[in-house]
C-alpha cells in the first residue's frame, strides 16, 4: 500500500463517535396534538477519523432514539467514511427488528425499517461531511451535483400563544386568528424574504382556518400557500375544505389520516395532496401511488434513510409523476446544511422546502449558520456540509438538555397541563 493510500484511508477511517443531546428554546406553537414544550430536543453527531477530521450530523434527541444511536455508534470504529453500505449493515445488525415510535413529532407510523432509516440517516450525514472534507468537495457534489444554486424555503406559520405560560413573551407575538396569522407572515417575510407560505392548521375549526387562508391570500396575493392540519379532519371535512379553498392553495397537506382516507379525498379535491404522515417509508409508496392518494411526497432525510435514500425517493416520485418537496421539524444549522445540499442535488423540486429554522433564530450549534435571504439559502461550496460546530454553543445546549427535564416531545401532555379538557383526537373535525 502506498503512503498516499495510507494517508487517505486514515483521513476517513472512523475512530470514534460522539453523540451530544441538545435542548434549545421553542415557542408555544400549536398543532393538532397540542402545543410545543418550552424546549426542543436534537442530538448532534460527531464522527471522528484517524486523520483528525470530524464529520457532523444532526438528528432527533428523544431518549428512545438516543439509545439506538449510542448502540450503533459503538460499532462504527474502523468504518471507512465512504462505506455507507457498511453503515447500513451495522445498523440493521445492531437494531434487528427494534421499533422506536415517533417521539419527535407528527411524522406518521413507525416500523422497524423506518426506525433503522432514521438511525442510518443520523450517521450518513456525518459520513458525507467527512467524505466531502477528505475529497475537498461539497456534499451536493457527492450526491451527483447541484441542479440549483439557491434552495427556496417557505415561511412556516403557526397559530401560537404569545408566551409559554408563566414566561416572557418570545417576540413573535400571539397568533390565534387571521389577523395574528397575517402579522406573523409579514414578520417572517420581512425578515427572511420568503416567497411561499405554509400554515400549520388542525388547531381551530376548519372554517376559522379557511378564514386565515383567505386573509393570507388577500395579504400576499403572489405567494403560493399551503395548509397542513396534520390529519385533523375526516374525509368529508377534508373534501369540504378542499372545495372552499379551491384556487387558494398550491397543495393541501395531510388533511386526513391514512393512505385510504387520502385517496378518497384526492378523488374529490381539485388541488394536489401532500404528505409527511401517510407515506413515510419506501414500503408505503406502491399502495399510495397506485391509489393516487398523494401528489406530493414531503421527504425528510432524517427518517427516509439519509441523503442518498432521499435522492432515490425523488427519482421514484418523478417516475410516477408525483412531486417532491421537504418536511421539517424543529432543527438546527447542521440539518439546514444537509437539507440544502440535498435539495440542491434533487433534480426536480417543484415547491419551496419547509423549515422551522426561524423559530429557533439566535440559537445554533454551528459557527456561521447558513442564512435565508430572499426566501432562499445559497448552496455552500465549501468541502463537506460547509458548516462548523460551535463547541461552546453545543456545551450550552447540552447543559440546557441536562436541566430542562424534557426527554421526549409530548405536545399533548404539555397542552393538558394548561387545558385539562384537551383530548387527542384524530380526526377531530
Ligand atoms: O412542529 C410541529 O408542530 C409540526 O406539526 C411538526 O411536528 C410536523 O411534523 C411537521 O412540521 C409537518 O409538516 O407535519
Ligand atoms: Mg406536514
Amino acid at each position: 500500500m502506498s503512503d498516499d493510500t495510507t494517508r487517505y484511508d486514515d483521513a476517513v477511517r472512523v475512530t470514534g463517535v460522539t453523540i451530544t443531546p441538545a435542548a434549545f428554546p421553542d415557542p408555544p406553537l400549536l398543532n393538532s396534538v397540542g402545543v410545543h414544550q418550552p424546549w426542543a430536543l436534537r442530538a448532534v453527531v460527531e464522527v471522528h477519523t484517524a486523520g483528525g477530521l470530524v464529520g457532523l450530523g444532526e438528528t432527533y434527541g428523544d431518549a428512545a432514539h438516543l439509545s439506538l444511536l449510542s448502540d450503533v455508534a459503538a460499532t462504527l470504529t474502523g468504518l471507512d467514511a465512504y462505506d455507507i453500505a457498511g453503515l447500513a449493515r451495522r445498523v440493521t445488525t445492531v437494531l434487528g427488528t427494534a421499533e422506536a415510535p415517533d417521539r419527535h413529532g407528527l411524522t406518521g407510523h413507525s416500523s422497524p425499517s423506518k426506525t433503522a432509516a432514521s438511525v442510518i440517516a443520523a450517521f450518513e450525514t456525518a459520513l458525507l461531511d467527512l467524505q466531502g472534507q477528505a475529497a475537498g468537495r461539497p456534499v451536493y457534489a457527492l450526491l451527483g451535483g447541484k441542479y440549483r444554486d439557491h434552495v427556496p424555503f417557505a415561511a412556516y406559520l403557526f397559530y401560537k400563544w404569545a408566551a409559554h405560560p408563566g414566561a416572557e413573551p418570545d417576540g413573535w407575538g400571539e397568533a390565534l386568528d387571521p389577523d395574528g396569522v397575517v402579522a406573523q407572515a409579514r414578520g417572517m417575510i420581512d425578515r427572511y424574504g420568503f416567497r411561499s407560505i405554509k400554515l400549520k392548521g388542525g388547531v381551530f375549526e376548519p372554517a376559522e382556518e379557511i378564514g386565515a387562508v383567505r386573509a393570507l391570500r388577500h395579504a400576499f396575493p403572489g405567494h403560493p400557500l399551503r395548509l397542513d392540519p396534520n390529519c385533523a379532519w375526516t374525509v368529508d371535512t377534508s373534501v369540504r375544505v378542499a372545495r372552499e379553498t379551491d384556487g387558494l392553495l398550491e397543495y393541501l397537506e395531510d388533511p386526513t389520516p391514512g393512505i385510504g382516507g387520502m385517496a378518497r379525498v384526492a378523488e374529490r379535491a381539485a388541488m394536489p395532496l401532500a404528505t409527511n404522515m401517510c407515506v413515510v417509508q419506501f414500503a408505503d409508496l406502491p399502495e399510495a401511488f397506485e391509489r393516487g392518494a398523494v401528489q406530493i411526497v414531503l421527504a425528510d432525510h432524517h427518517y427516509w434513510g439519509g441523503l442518498h435514500a432521499s435522492i432515490q425517493l425523488a427519482k421514484i416520485c418523478e417516475t410516477w409523476g408525483v412531486g417532491v418537496s421537504m418536511h421539517s421539524n424543529s432543527h438546527l444549522g447542521i440539518s439546514l446544511a444537509a437539507m440544502t445540499h440535498l435539495a440542491a442535488a434533487t433534480p426536480v423540486l417543484q415547491h419551496a422546502v419547509d423549515t422551522h429554522l426561524p423559530w429557533q433564530e439566535g440559537n445554533d450549534v454551528v459557527q456561521q449558520p447558513l442564512r435565508i435571504i430572499d426566501g432562499a439559502v445559497q448552496v455552500p461550496g465549501e468541502p463537506g456540509l460547509g458548516v462548523r460546530l460551535d463547541p461552546d454553543a453545543l456545551a450550552r445546549m447540552h447543559e440546557n438538555y441536562l436541566t430542562c427535564g424534557i426527554r421526549e416531545r409530548d405536545d399533548t401532555t404539555y397542552m393538558q397541563r394548561f387545558h385539562p379538557e384537551f383530548e387527542l383526537r384524530r380526526p377531530r373535525w
